[in-house]
């Protein structure tokens, strides 16, 4: 049988440390635990002052002190990481300042949502399909570097900054909602969450970004080396519209990326996707398919109504996969649908908050398929230089 303190330590050994997504007795963060008399002393230290999280760990470890057995009162004390105790748990996580998704050898997929057009909702499919991925049991990042247009943190509901912890930031993380289908998704221990890092955290207010390209290309190569995402099963990026610069950077930075395109069914909208999905044939990345979105709303009375047209994300797909001589499949095609546009507005993508509908049954499918898809020419080096 246990003593009163051990069982105070395997209890402890269950608080998560919400960002770090792992037990807070294996990351240094339990300084002293010991019950004496019916009272459970427990000392805590937080990795910066000032941490965002401080009250939901402290709650947490409350929780968990008072479920042990003889305990009667407990006392949290809360101190800080100095300086050395940081150094040992970046070297516990593994941080290493290296881009880990360039690996050779990396487990994450990541796929580069990208269009050729603006507001064609490339971002809403960013979000959602992370939404969807996380409800599938899986650990999701998404790295919003769409300069003129960041908006993942909005739709994913997310308004606290990340942490700093000297060279290293942590990324806000969001939980998937409980998942019936799956017991025990959503929960600390499990994967089924998103972590999201958006150049609009780094900026002050509603300040426009008026970067040029290098300086864009430090940005997202500072994502992927100092944000510490944790051992991750999808990337997700958010890239502006369009072939520009960052594109290639990407390109250049992620070698391993798939792109996903994202078209509205308007045939005019198909030339400038196709362009964006031509550029695979430079820089030697594999198009993993079309999400054709603003298909025909479903109207009260059961009507169509094709705002957008019809028939664009088929085109596409026949048009890039003539071209780029492999299948390029139609993923789905997502309708317009009102709620998804208030989901996003309020933070909670569809895919969570209204899961029976059309339009999240859609991306759920979507999300499937990609997951189940082989993955493409992972880690071809290119041949250019940008
Ligand atoms: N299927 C849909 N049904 C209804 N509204 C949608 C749908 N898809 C996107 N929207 C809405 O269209 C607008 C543009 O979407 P979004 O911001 O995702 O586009 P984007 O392609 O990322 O734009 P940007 O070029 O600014 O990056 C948003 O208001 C979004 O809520």
């Amino acid at each position: 049988m246990s003593t009163p303190t051990e069982a105070l330590l395997e209890a402890l050994a269950g608080v998560y440390d919400p960002e770090l997504r792992k037990p807070i007795t294996e990351l240094g963060m339990v300084e002293s635990a010991v019950v004496e008399n019916g009272t459970a002393a427990v000392k805590v230290l937080l990795t910066i002052e000032g941490c965002p999280l401080r009250t939901t760990i402290e709650q947490d470890v409350r929780e968990a002190a008072e479920a042990v057995d003889g305990v009667e009162s407990v006392q949290v004390e809360i101190g800080y990481m100095n300086a050395d105790q940081r150094a040992d748990l970046r070297k516990n996580l593994g941080h290493t300042k290296k881009n880990p998704f360039a690996e050779k050898n990396t487990l994450t997929r990541v796929f580069a949502v990208v269009s050729g057009k603006g507001g064609v909702g490339k971002s809403s499919m960013t979000a959602n399909l992370a939404a969807a991925f996380a409800s599938q049991g899986l650990g999701v990042g998404i790295v919003d570097a769409d300069v003129h247009g960041f908006s993942i943190p909005g739709l994913m509901g997310i308004s606290q900054p990340p942490t700093r912890m000297d060279d290293m930031i942590l990324p806000p993380v969001v939980e998937a909602p409980q998942n019936p289908e799956k017991p025990g998704s959503g929960t600390a221990a499990t994967p089924s969450f998103v972590k999201v890092i958006s150049i609009g955290m780094f900026v002050e207010g509603n300040q426009p970004v008026a970067w040029r390209g290098p300086m864009l290309h430090r940005a997202l190569e500072q994502f992927l080396t100092d944000v510490h995402f944790g051992a991750l099963d999808v990337l997700l990026l958010d890239l502006p519209p369009g072939t520009g610069d960052i594109a290639l950077s990407m390109a250049q930075l992620l070698p391993n990326a798939e792109l996903v395109l994202v078209s509205t069914p308007q045939h005019a909208a198909v030339d400038v996707a196709e362009r964006a999905g031509t550029l695979s044939l430079q820089t030697k990345q594999k198009v993993a398919g079309v999400i054709e979105n603003m298909a025909a709303m479903v109207m009260p009375d059961g009507s169509r109504m094709e705002v957008f047209g019809s028939g664009g994300g088929e085109q596409l797909s026949s048009r890039l996969t003539e071209t780029l001589d492999y299948e390029v499949p139609l993923l789905g095609s997502v309708p317009l649908e009102m709620e998804l546009r208030t989901g996003g507005d309020e933070g909670m993508p569809i895919v969570w908050g209204r899961p029976d509908s059309a339009a999240a049954r859609e991306i759920k499918e979507i999300a499937r398929k990609l997951s189940h898809q082989q993955r493409g020419l992972a880690g071809k080096s290119l041949p250019l230089n940008f």
